[in-house]
C-alpha cells in the first residue's frame, strides 16, 4: 500500500502539489490524470524519489519514505527522461540493474530471456541495438528493463505518448495483462483520459495541484464528483437555460448531461424518465460506427452520439425529438 498524507510538493515559492491525501491499494494499476500542468509527474516523482515533499509524508508499506533514496525504494521506473541505452544492444539494457547487482551471467540470462519473453521481444531483437528498434519495441524494452528487477512498484509517465493511436492501444492491453499477470502495484502517469479509463482499476484526476476526485473509471465518467472532472473526462452537454426551466432545475446551477445519454428514441419503456425535446438537427459528424449529431433548441445547441443505422440516419434540417435521460443529468 502507498499512502500520500498531507502532502505538498514546492518548486521553490510554488506549490506544485498541496494537500494530497490518497491511498493506492496492493495490486492496483492506478492512474495520476490530469491536464498538463496539473501536478501528475510531480506527484510520481516524488513517489519515486526524485523530489522530496516540503510537508506531509510519503509511505510505502507503511515505512515513511520522504528521506529514503531511489535505489532503496524497489520502484520500476518507466519514465521519457529515464532513457534507454541506445547503442548498448537490447539484453544488455535490460540486464543492466542486474548486473550492477553483481548476479551471475547465467542468472541474468534466465531473468533476462524470461523477462523479454513476456514482453514479446524476440532472441533476434535481444541482439539488436536499442536504436535499431521501433518506439513500440523501444517502450517494451524500457518496461522489461523495469520488471526484471522485480520491483514492488511499477511507476510509468506516460509511456505510450510518443506512439502511434493503434500502437498505443495495443501496447496499454499488454501493459494491463503483463501488471495483472505480476499483480503489481503500477501508477501510471497520463494526460490522456481514454487511455486512463480503459487501463485503470481506479484513477486520480488532479487540477491545478489539487486531488479532484479518485474512483474507479465508471465512478469517474459516470458519478464525476466536480464540474472540473465532469467536463475533463468524455464529451458533454451543458444544459441551456431554458431546457433547465423546462426540466424544473435550479436555473443558478450547471447542470450536464453525457452525449451517449441523449437518445433519438428512447431506450426503455418508461416515458417518465426521458425528457422529450423537439429539436432540429443542424450538424453531423461522421464517425465510422456511430455519428455526432448537433441540435438546435431554441437558439442553443446540443449534441448526442447516435448509433450508424438506416433508422438513425437524419438530414441536416430535419426537425427531430429527442429523448433526453433525466436520470443521467449532473447538477452542480
Ligand atoms: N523543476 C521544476 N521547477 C519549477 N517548476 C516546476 C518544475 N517541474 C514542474 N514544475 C511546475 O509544477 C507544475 C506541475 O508540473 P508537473 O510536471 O507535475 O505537471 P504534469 O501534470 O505532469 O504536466 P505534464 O502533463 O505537462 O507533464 C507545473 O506548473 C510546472 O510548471
Amino acid at each position: 500500500m502507498i499512502t500520500f498524507d498531507n502532502v505538498e510538493i514546492r518548486y521553490g515559492d510554488f506549490a506544485a502539489i498541496q494537500n494530497l491525501n490518497l491511498i493506492i491499494n496492493e495490486g492496483e494499476f492506478f492512474t495520476l490524470l490530469g491536464p498538463s500542468g496539473c501536478g501528475k509527474t510531480t506527484t510520481l516523482r516524488s513517489l519515486v524519489g526524485f523530489i522530496k515533499p516540503s510537508q506531509g509524508t510519503i509511505l510505502i508499506e507503511g515505512v515513511r519514505v520522504n528521506d529514503k533514496p531511489v535505489e532503496e525504494r524497489e520502484i520500476g521506473i518507466v519514465f521519457q527522461s529515464y532513457a534507454l541505452f541506445p547503442t548498448m544492444n537490447v539484453f544488455d539494457n535490460i540486464a543492466f540493474g542486474l548486473q550492477l547487482q553483481k548476479k551471475s551471467k547465467t542468472l541474468i540470462e534466465q531473468m533476462v530471456w524470461e523477462i523479454a519473453e513476456k514482453v514479446d521481444l524476440n532472441n533476434e531483437q535481444l541482439n539488436k541495438r536499442v536504436s535499431e528498434l521501433s518506439g513500440g519495441q523501444q517502450q517494451r524494452v524500457a518496461i522489461a528493463r523495469a520488471l526484471v528487477m522485480k520491483p514492488k512498484i511499477l511507476a510509468l509517465d506516460e509511456p505510450l505518448s510518443n506512439l502511434d493511436a493503434n500502437l498505443r492501444g495495443q501496447l496499454r492491453m499488454e501493459l494491463k495483462r503483463l501488471q495483472r499477470e505480476f499483480g503489481i502495484t503500477t501508477i501510471y502517469v497520463t494526460h490522456d483520459q481514454e487511455e486512463a479509463l480503459t487501463i485503470s482499476d481506479r484513477i486520480a484526476v488532479f487540477n491545478k495541484g489539487y486531488l479532484e476526485q479518485v474512483g474507479t473509471p465508471k465512478e469517474i465518467y459516470n458519478e464525476s464528483k466536480t464540474e472540473f472532472v465532469t467536463n475533463f473526462i468524455g464529451d458533454i452537454n451543458l444544459l441551456p437555460g431554458n431546457l433547465k426551466k423546462e426540466l424544473e432545475i435550479d436555473i443558478k446551477r450547471q447542470a450536464y448531461i453525457r452525449l451517449e445519454k441523449i437518445y433519438l428514441e428512447p431506450p426503455h419503456p418508461s416515458p417518465e424518465r426521458y425528457h422529450q425535446l423537439g429539436v432540429v438537427l443542424v450538424e453531423k459528424e461522421y464517425y465510422g460506427n456511430l455519428s455526432k449529431y448537433t441540435y438546435q433548441y431554441q437558439g442553443d445547441l446540443m449534441r448526442s452520439y447516435v448509433i450508424d443505422n438506416e433508422r438513425n440516419d437524419c438530414a441536416i434540417g430535419d426537425h427531430v425529438d429527442i429523448y433526453i435521460d433525466k436520470n443521467a443529468i449532473l447538477t452542480f
